[in-house]
């Protein structure tokens, strides 16, 4: 046959067979109907793969866990220096506000006790024998005390800035043995309120000028430094007075191994130019509540930038009720303070990095002051490693805290004393954090479900350099740790 121009060649193409049959029509006919069936579904196929394309590779989903003060928040600020330090640099008025919300607190606390020890001082009977003996306050440090009394305003005053959703957690009145009524509280921020961009806002017009840091400052903000600053002189008198110490040393309180200590830089921190450094932004202390998600772009050597999301949790007791759940029920934002805008599931995470601060061995919990700090961390730890939800999930323990360990220790503070099974070997880091080392791989070996990837960092999250080492390695493992998934997939 040849073909003229009046044939239409697709038409003769599609033309059934010469000489079919009904029953040759009904077979073609339905292998047409499968061809066409396959072929939709290879463009379904093709256009997920587009759109998938389209939003990027699936992000690297980091959870970050540990009890109260481990550090969660702490390695939190560690990424996001190393990864959008712009935006770090832009939150330092926020950390300002909370350095100074730091030396308030622990102002208060000294004043706290002092008022303990004039009340002893005031009873008509003699104390009892196991009543803590006070010594005598001079008139020169009631003067200061009652100079000192604005530092309320000015709490309340950072307070208000910061955000109308921070509050002062009950936590901290269960820190002291006996803890007064109105004791100065923990100051926390709920992660669904978007403190440090509240606090921006306010400070949006402030502008350098000659004459000041900040000309256009918010007037609560310029007076609650202005009063804080009018306050440095009778501080540092407190802090230096040897009464106070032994105040503070009868009442069993080291403020200098608390939380945002900043009582040896209170010239500096309250100068009116003082701007935190990046030291002073991973010391300071706030609390958490709830739940947040952080978004990074991460890029390692020739790999095309990746996106990551880490997302810090509470670690109090209170607000690790709700993580039993999610690691019940999966969903972490079906939780009535999870402020994630995603929906992430603890069972979906590609890495969990647990906080264990090994110096605690000599404290309780502030929530519980009858459980002791290591303890609680190796429970936790237990807990989590066997939880079948995260099975999947490669585990990252920071055994953190290591400066203040070896601090405590080479100050004579004896381990064996309170983890016990410690025995007689060496009242020394290497051999104290070896030990913990192998406790906590013995418990991950023992109770995770099933095999999965475990590496374990001694860490001090407040030192910038070696934390970036370690984050570091840590991002080049789960990038190589995605290419041999995908690769297996
Ligand atoms: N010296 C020292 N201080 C640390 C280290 N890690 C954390 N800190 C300090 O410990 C305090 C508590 O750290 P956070 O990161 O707020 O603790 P968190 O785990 O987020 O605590 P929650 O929010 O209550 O769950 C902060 O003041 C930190 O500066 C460390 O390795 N060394
Ligand atoms: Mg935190």
């Amino acid at each position: 046959m040849t073909i003229g121009p009046d044939i239409d060649p697709l038409a003769l193409a599609l033309a059934p067979p010469p000489g079919e049959t009904p029953q040759d029509r009904e077979t073609r006919l339905q292998q047409e109907r499968e061809a066409k069936k396959r072929s939709d579904l290879i463009d379904q196929e093709l256009a997920r793969q587009r759109t998938t394309e389209k939003k990027g590779p699936k992000p690297v989903k980091i959870l970050l866990l540990g009890q109260s003060e481990s550090g969660k928040s702490t390695t939190l600020k560690n990424f996001q220096l190393i990864n959008s330090p712009k935006a770090f640099k832009a939150e330092r008025a926020s950390w300002r506000a909370v350095v100074h919300l730091n030396v308030v607190r622990s102002m208060r606390l000294i004043l706290n006790a002092l008022q303990e020890a004039e009340a002893y001082a005031s009873l008509p009977e003699p104390p009892n024998a196991d009543d803590p003996v006070y010594p005598a306050l001079t008139p020169d440090l009631l003067t200061l005390k009652m100079r000192l009394s604005p530092l309320q305003q000015v709490e309340e005053a950072l307070l208000g800035m910061l955000t109308p959703g921070a509050k002062l957690s009950k936590a901290y009145t269960a820190l002291p043995d006996d803890p007064l009524p109105g004791a100065p509280q923990e100051v926390s921020v709920h992660s669904a309120t978007p403190w440090k961009g509240a606090f921006n806002r306010l400070m949006n017009n402030v502008r350098s000028s000659v004459d000041g840091p900040e000309v256009n400052e918010p007037q609560d903000s310029r007076e609650a430094r202005q009063l804080l600053h009018a306050c440095s002189e009778d501080m540092i008198r407190l802090w230096v007075d040897p009464t106070v110490k032994e105040v503070l040393r009868v009442h069993r309180l080291r403020l200098e191994d608390m939380a945002g200590f900043f009582l040896d830089s209170i010239e500096r921190v309250t100068d009116l130019s003082y701007e935190p450094s990046d030291d002073d932004i991973l010391k300071a202390r706030l609390k958490t509540l709830g739940v947040s998600e952080h978004h990074f772009n991460l890029k390692a050597g020739n790999i095309v930038p990746q996106s990551w999301i880490v997302y810090d949790v509470g670690g109090g007791r209170q607000q690790r009720a709700a993580w039993w759940v999610s690691l019940s029920f999966g969903s972490l934002l079906d939780l009535p303070f999870a402020a994630c805008d995603s929906v992430p599931y603890f069972d979906d995470m590609d890495a969990m990095i647990f906080l264990a601060p090994l110096s605690c061995f000599d404290q309780v919990l502030a929530e519980d002051e009858t459980v002791n700090r290591l303890e609680d961390s190796i429970l936790l730890w237990k807990t989590i490693v066997s939880s079948p939800l995260l099975k999947n999930t490669s585990l990252i323990l920071f055994l953190n805290k290591c400066d203040i360990l070896k601090a405590k220790l080479e100050s004579g503070q004896k381990f064996c004393e309170y983890v016990v099974s410690y025995g007689d070997r060496p009242n020394d880091f290497e051999n104290c954090s070896q030990y913990m080392k192998k406790k906590f791989t013995m418990i991950a070996k023992q109770f995770s479900p099933e095999p999965r990837g475990f590496y374990t960092y001694f860490t001090s999250v407040t030192d910038v350099q070696s934390t970036a080492d370690i984050l570091g390695s840590v991002r080049d493992m789960l990038v190589r740790q995605n290419l041999t998934r995908s690769r297996l997939v």
